[in-house]
């Protein structure tokens, strides 16, 4: 069924084009191989026009117009060419293979556009709009005719070349805000006006077609709508000229969240939106900012500790759609230092722990520090924290503090108070460099001299702020034992990791051989 064959007068067309409008965006050409993937999903997704290109700007254009077309399950497939006979012919030239073909031809009709731009008065401007018409409905049914800069063309006029187009045989009127100049109430009337006053308006579906110049696309969009419009022209991740077109997947969440506002229907799989947004975001190599309504990585992401609570005790108090009806897994609780311990429990059940009511205090307050310290606490950290805690479980030595000196003209000193068997102890000690100064600092405190046979760091996530995990391995008299240390101060860490691993190799001593330790400073 071709989308103007479609009797639901509810039935909100979607006509996708971030392959051609998409495109013109500054830096976002794809290739072949990647329109292809794009219009696959598209297809998939129930595209009802998916515009591919358009054929005469070159030959890698038709040549994707002609291969989506061949390609497309489902959708119609739509090419556009400016209102002359050459552009036409080679669009046909590219649809010809579609099971649903649409030419799309446009022409501007403000004031402005028909004299600077195009040099054309009016009136040869309707003769071109019927002549360019007609000639693409000799080679198809289903012809679009666009009033390029429509917003700001003079309303008589407008009803006038829309009749023109109609009686030509366009089966698609879109009447586009080219330069996002239009508000909602403006465009709303606009519609209401064309569609009145316009003879054979019954002929044809009416189309929007929005950019985001100021920020109104989608609200422009869905004015359109209710003033009886029945496609809409839009594109993932609102990709687009200049500040971009309306953003589907806005539209598409739009009409289904708010269908008490706005009873319309689309034939979007909406579960495919995440996938679409990002295979476009991928392909054009265009981010997503992550606030973006629907597909912005924050989208569906809760820091604060009042929300999180909210959402673990009822997701719809915070979430005005489920994250799975955009194809995402689940909603994400980030975890930073806004977040509270309902979230912080919840957390450590997803990263599989079951700490009981003092270590998970001590995981949260440390958790706390951590946050105030490091913009971005990633799973890792979590894991990082609690692994690091419950590796000092049960420790006789622990680090109190540390304070470093160093750099190109200070003597490396480590000041480190330990506490071992209760008692705390501390001790100044310089080195040859900071890990050296503490690792003797350490032996001073404990007496304990072993062999120091691995030292490594690594970087527990990305960032300069990411947390240290260090790794050491003592040796003495037979006896091995490793230890670990987390923070995002690599020497903290280091000092961890050495006492962590010297906690464990006097276990170990102590049960071939049992000896005190005694504090020697
Ligand atoms: C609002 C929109 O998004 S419209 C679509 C915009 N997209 C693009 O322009 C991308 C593809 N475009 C192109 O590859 C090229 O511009 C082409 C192949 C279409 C034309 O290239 P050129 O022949 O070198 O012309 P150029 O782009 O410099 O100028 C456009 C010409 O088309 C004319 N023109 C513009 N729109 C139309 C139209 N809808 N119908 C007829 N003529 C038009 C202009 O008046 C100008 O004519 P002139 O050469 O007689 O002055
Ligand atoms: C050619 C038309 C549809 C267009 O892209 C616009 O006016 O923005």
């Amino acid at each position: 069924m071709t989308p103007q064959e479609i009797n639901d007068s509810n039935y909100v067309r979607i006509f996708d084009t971030t392959l051609r409008d998409g495109e013109q965006s500054p830096g976002a050409s794809m290739t072949l191989a990647e329109k292809l993937k794009v219009a696959e999903v598209l297809d998939d997704m129930g595209v009802d026009v998916i515009e591919a290109g358009f054929p005469i700007a070159s030959n890698g254009d038709f040549e994707a117009v002609r291969e989506v077309a061949k390609l497309m399950k489902r959708s119609t497939v739509a090419g556009l060419c400016r209102a002359s006979k050459v552009d036409i012919d080679r669009a046909w030239e590219a649809l010809r293979h579609a099971k649903s073909p649409r030419i799309h031809t446009f022409i501007s009709t403000s004031p402005l556009h028909m004299k600077v731009k195009l040099q054309m008065d009016p009136e040869d401007v309707v003769a071109a709009i019927h002549e360019s018409v007609s000639h693409a409905r000799r080679y198809c049914e289903d012809v679009e005719w666009s009033a390029e800069d429509g917003t700001r063309t003079e309303p008589d006029f407008l009803c006038r070349i829309v009749e023109t187009a109609i009686a030509a045989g366009a089966t698609t009127i879109n009447i586009p805000d080219t330069v996002g100049y239009t508000t909602p109430d403006e465009y709303f009337d606009m519609f209401r006006m064309v569609r009145e006053r316009v003879p054979n308006a019954d002929k044809a579906v009416f189309s929007a077609h929005c950019h985001n110049d100021l920020g109104l696309a989608v609200a422009n969009s869905l004015a359109a709508v209710r003033a009886g419009v029945r496609q809409i022209e839009c594109t993932i991740n609102g990709l687009g000229e200049r500040a971009g077109n309306a953003a589907m997947e806005e539209i598409v969440m739009a009409l289904r969240v708010r269908h008490d506002a706005m009873p319309y229907e689309t034939g979007i799989d909406s579960t495919y939106l995440t996938r679409a947004s990002k295979l476009v975001s991928q392909v054009s190599g265009f981010p997503v900012q992550y606030n973006k309504a629907i597909v912005g990585k924050n989208a569906f992401a809760h820091e604060s500790g009042i929300h999180q609570d909210g959402m673990l005790k009822d997701a719809q108090t915070y979430e005005i759609m489920t994250p799975e009806s955009v194809g995402l897994n689940k909603s994400n609780l980030v975890m930073g230092k806004h977040s509270g311990r309902h979230a912080f429990k919840e957390k450590l059940k997803d990263l599989g722990y079951a700490l009981g009511d003092n270590a998970f205090q001590e995981a949260f307050s440390r958790f706390k520090d951590l946050a105030d310290r490091k913009k971005n606490v990633y799973d890792e950290d979590i894991v990082a924290l609690v692994d690091d805690e419950l590796n000092r479980a049960g420790d006789r030595i622990r680090v109190k503090s540390l304070r470093i000196a160093c750099g190109t003209d200070v003597v490396q000193t480590a000041d480190l108070t330990l506490e071992i068997d209760g008692k705390v102890s501390s001790a100044s000690m310089s080195g040859d460099g900071p890990v050296d100064a503490i690792f003797k600092a350490i032996k001073k405190l404990t007496g304990e001299y072993p062999h120091l046979a691995l030292y490594q760091v690594h970087a527990v996530t990305g960032g300069t702020d990411a947390q240290a995990e260090v790794s050491v391995r003592l040796e003495d008299e037979g006896h091995v034992a490793s230890g670990q240390g987390a923070d995002t101060d690599t020497l903290v860490a280091s000092a961890k990791a050495y006492v962590n691993a010297l906690n464990r190799l006097i276990v170990r001593r102590e049960k071939s051989a049992p000896q005190g330790l005694q504090a020697s400073a």
